[in-house]
């Protein structure tokens, strides 16, 4: 039986596929996680965890460092919510084009009986603009990013993207009409609307700052819907007082952003539509169950991809540092233990690499004796036995 801890609220559909041989939040010494945007940054991970799937596209509340050193798979869901995010984002633009926060708040506030003669004199007031032929700058082009980009161009607007590290994979989902700019300061020159859908690591914390933010025209549009620590919110305050950026949209409170007239903080509604919660939980789940019954690997954060069709009876799957040597380490143990491998493939990516070993006979008392033996390579940081059924 495998033990899955869920962390957050989980869409029940996704829980619901889960197999009769997992148990829900029954122990203390998990194989497995499925989480949303808990802080795991605070955690000791346990050395049972063997994977953490993150449903959701972030995984800046996951420690990639220390998973990897306990031995720990961590996947996300690419793309479950990538089309919540994009319907919020175009539902963004409408209402700061049109106005229409305001608009509503004056008729909230306004309910006197001869409310509609004043509406015709005030209307004037909340004068809006069309996104019919103005200019949306993104910056990235992923999942979210390129179904933001498409869904502009087909409200007739220009789109221009920024995206240095573009898979080719990805570049395919991006309509030709979008203009691409070789820096942000390029791409957002132009723009009436600018929005930003990266991944926050070391290398995007205020990525929009004070010079990316003097690039923009006056009175631009600013959306994050990425993550807080993305866009610098002290440089969009300033700028906000100089009329360089007209109003800033995040789904990334703190308290400096309340009360402002010029903010308007979502509480990180992105991906909180019931479709996305279960596209979600369901690619989190089966990515659980794939991971811990046959180790293959498709799409990890942490992990290169390796997926080997398990048809022997017997799989070690070890994870382990890319140093030299640690293949030929590794099967000398196996020949050690007078094992024929059937099947072996080995894959890295970064610092770190994994090979699988399929077996056909394995002697179940000295089983034991080789995973310690194999877990005794340094730089190994996880082996796994996989028993086909
Ligand atoms: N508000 C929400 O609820 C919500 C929901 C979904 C995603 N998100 C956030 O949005 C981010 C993007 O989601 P996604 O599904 O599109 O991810 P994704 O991985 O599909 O796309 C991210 C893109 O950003 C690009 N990128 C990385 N660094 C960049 C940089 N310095 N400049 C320009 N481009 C860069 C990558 O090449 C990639 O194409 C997530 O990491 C998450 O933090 C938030
Ligand atoms: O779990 C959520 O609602 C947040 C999802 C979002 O931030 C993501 O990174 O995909």
């Amino acid at each position: 039986m495998y033990q899955v801890k869920t962390y957050n609220a989980i869409a029940q559909a996704g829980l619901d596929t889960f197999t009769t041989n997992y148990q829900l939040n029954q122990s203390d010494q998990p194989d497995a996680y499925l989480i949303r945007s808990v802080d795991l940054h605070q955690q000791t991970l346990p050395k049972s965890l063997k994977v953490i799937a993150r449903a959701g596209a972030g995984v800046n509340n996951v420690p990639l460092t220390a998973a990897t050193e306990n031995g720990t798979a961590v996947f996300n869901t690419p793309g479950s919510n990538a089309n919540a995010v994009k319907e919020l984002v175009i539902a963004l633009l409408v209402i700061a084009s049109r106005n229409l926060m305001a608009a509503a708040n004056y008729s909230a506030e306004h309910t006197e009986a001869d409310v509609s003669q004043r509406t015709e004199h005030d209307k004037t007031k909340f004068n809006g603009t069309e996104l019919l032929g103005k200019t949306l700058a993104v910056i990235g082009l992923g999942h979210v990013g390129s179904l933001v980009a498409n869904a502009a161009l087909n409200l007739g607007m220009n789109v221009i993207g920024y995206d240095p590290y573009l898979s080719a994979d990805a570049a395919w989902n991006i309509a030709k009409q979008v203009q691409r700019a070789s820096s942000i300061e390029m791409a957002v020159k132009h723009a009436d609307y600018v929005t930003v859908h990266v991944p926050k690591n070391e290398d995007t914390l205020n990525l929009l700052g004070t010079p990316e933010l003097a690039a923009m025209q006056p009175n631009v549009q600013l959306f994050n819907y990425s993550r807080g620590g993305i866009v610098d919110n002290a440089a969009v305050l300033d700028a906000i007082t100089t009329g360089q950026v007209a109003h800033y949209y995040t789904d990334f409170g703190e308290p400096r952003l309340a009360n402002q007239t010029a903010v308007t903080v979502t509480p990180h509604i992105g991906g909180s539509t019931i479709e996305a919660e279960v596209n979600g939980a369901t690619q989190a789940a089966q990515t659980i169950m794939t991971y811990l019954e046959t180790g293959n690997v498709q799409a990890a954060i942490n992990l290169p991809n390796l997926t080997v069709p398990f048809n022997a009876a017997y799989r070690f799957t070890v994870m382990h540092q890319n140093v030299p040597n640690m293949v030929s380490q590794i099967t000398q143990k196996l020949a050690a233990a007078n094992l024929n491998i059937a099947t072996m493939a080995n894959a890295a990516k970064h610092e770190t690499a994994y090979t699988i070993i399929d077996v056909d006979d394995l002697d179940h008392d000295s089983s034991q004796q080789l995973i310690d033996a194999l877990n005794q390579i340094p730089a190994v940081y996880r082996v796994r036995l996989l028993i086909h059924h």
